[in-house]
């Protein structure tokens, strides 16, 4: 089958094909009822300085909350929107230098797959001509030859090729997912982008398409960007995994590695998030607290910290883990006015056993305590976001760090500041 490609310009299985460096998207307007009413508006920063590799033959599954910009993401790197910043090597060529004729060539290499199998199929269309189409569009092969690749490739993605005169109304959801693999293969592609290929089909059903998805890619040599928000689908496709929060990716591991020895406190929330099989264990563990910050003002350093456990202390006030632990704690409890607030006293053996940190840090805590007494919320949170939580290594850098692979034997990064080695000696806990 003629591809157009030159051999010596492939990369080899294992090679690098896919390199987005700093990729960026902001949209310029938050698209809200507000918009343009009160002058300049801010960007939404859905995509914020990403950068990763994807090897050719391997699945990178993408991972993150609903709204972590995991779809802007996969359309910046094919061009789908424009990137605000960074760039994107397909095969060594700058995807995000080309335009015209060199984009709409180099598109036929990188296909994408979305959500929702029934929107993206013309209901008026048989499913041979729908798989057609994308050769059609790039002038492959003669109608007749279009026609047998069809067959053929409906036959691949499991599917009946005398079905091919059928429309798409007379398929179930995951056999409609299957069409659209079929035409997406069509054009011979080296790189699928997958948005949430089986989120809207039955359990059942998804691990067979899944399990469809892996066979075709080793019969082809597919590399996948593989995008879900759910951590069981990532696990059965992927062989590395990059976990996304508020625009960032906060970490990427192989996949034994980043199950099993997660680094970032947002995967670990993530991981104990899935719910628990044992029946004995009601509902799940660990969810994660507070929401996601808007992407229109993300909080400073690590992007997480105001949703974090582990919220590294700050160096000023010298106090101990079990100091800082409660001061915490204590912080934590105010954001989400989580207690009913009754004497200073109370709440001080509530959080701290009747034992203030030492210092500056106590005389803050027990400022804060008289302001929640006298119904001051707001600047109990303020004083203690200012003298805290702003001041704490997380706030002030953007973590970026290679930490220990116990499992496998690629580079795991983690996003963390608590893996600086000062951090790590203790000092700062
Ligand atoms: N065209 C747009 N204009 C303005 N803001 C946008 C636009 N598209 C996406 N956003 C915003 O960018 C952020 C990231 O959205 P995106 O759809 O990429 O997230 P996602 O992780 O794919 O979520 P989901 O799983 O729900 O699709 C969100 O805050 C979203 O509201």
């Amino acid at each position: 089958m003629a591809t157009g490609k030159v051999a010596d310009e492939e990369p080899k299985m294992g090679e690098p094909l896919l390199e987005v460096d700093g990729l960026t998207k902001h949209f310029a307007d938050s698209g809200g009822f507000l918009s343009g009413v009160f002058g300049e508006q801010k960007p939404v920063r859905a995509v914020e300085d990403v950068s990763f590799t994807i090897r050719k033959g391997e699945t990178l599954g993408l991972v993150g909350e609903s709204g972590c910009g995991k779809s802007t993401l996969a359309r910046a790197i094919l061009r789908l929107v424009e990137p605000t910043d960074g760039t994107v090597y397909f095969k060594g060529e700058n995807l995000t230098a080309l335009d015209g004729e060199g984009l709409r060539s180099q598109r036929k290499d990188v296909q994408m797959i979305f959500q929702d199998p029934q929107s993206s199929l013309d209901p008026r269309m048989k499913i041979g001509p729908i798989v057609e189409e994308p050769m059609k569009a790039h002038g492959m092969y003669d109608s007749e030859g279009r026609e047998a690749r069809a067959r053929e490739l409906l036959e691949k993605v499991g599917l009946d090729p005398q079905h091919y005169n059928r429309h798409p109304h007379a398929f179930s959801g995951g056999q409609r997912q299957r069409v659209n693999l079929a035409r997406a293969l069509s054009v011979n592609p080296d790189f699928i982008v997958c948005d949430e290929p089986v989120t809207a089909l039955d359990v059942s059903i998804q691990a067979q398409v899944l399990n469809t998805m892996r066979s075709l890619q080793d019969e082809f040599g597919l590399t996948y960007l593989f995008i879900a928000h759910d951590l069981s689908v990532i696990r059965h496709i992927s062989d590395r995994v990059a976990v996304m929060y508020l625009g960032q990716l906060v970490e990427l591991a192989e996949k034994e590695e980043l199950y099993e020895n997660p680094q970032h406190p947002y995967t670990q929330a993530l991981l104990e998030s899935i719910p628990v099989p044992d029946p004995r264990l009601e509902g799940t563990r660990g969810v994660l607290e507070g929401d996601v910050p808007s992407p229109i003002d993300p909080p400073s350093g690590c992007r997480f910290r105001t949703r974090c456990p582990k919220l590294i202390a700050p160096k000023e006030y010298d106090l101990s883990r079990e100091e800082w632990e409660n001061t915490r704690a204590f912080l934590r409890e105010v954001q989400r006015r989580s207690f009913e607030p009754t004497t200073k006293e109370e709440i001080e053996n509530r959080f701290f056993d009747g034992e203030k940190p030492h210092g500056d840090a106590g005389r803050i805590v027990d400022d804060a305590a008289g302001r929640i007494v006298d119904g001051d919320w707001d600047g109990a949170t303020e004083l203690l976001n200012e003298s805290f939580a702003e001041k704490s290594i997380c706030a002030r850098q953007v973590p970026e760090y290679e930490v220990p692979t116990e499992h496998g034997t690629t580079p795991h990064d983690a996003a963390c500041h608590r893996h600086r080695d000062d951090v790590l000696d203790g000092i700062q806990q």
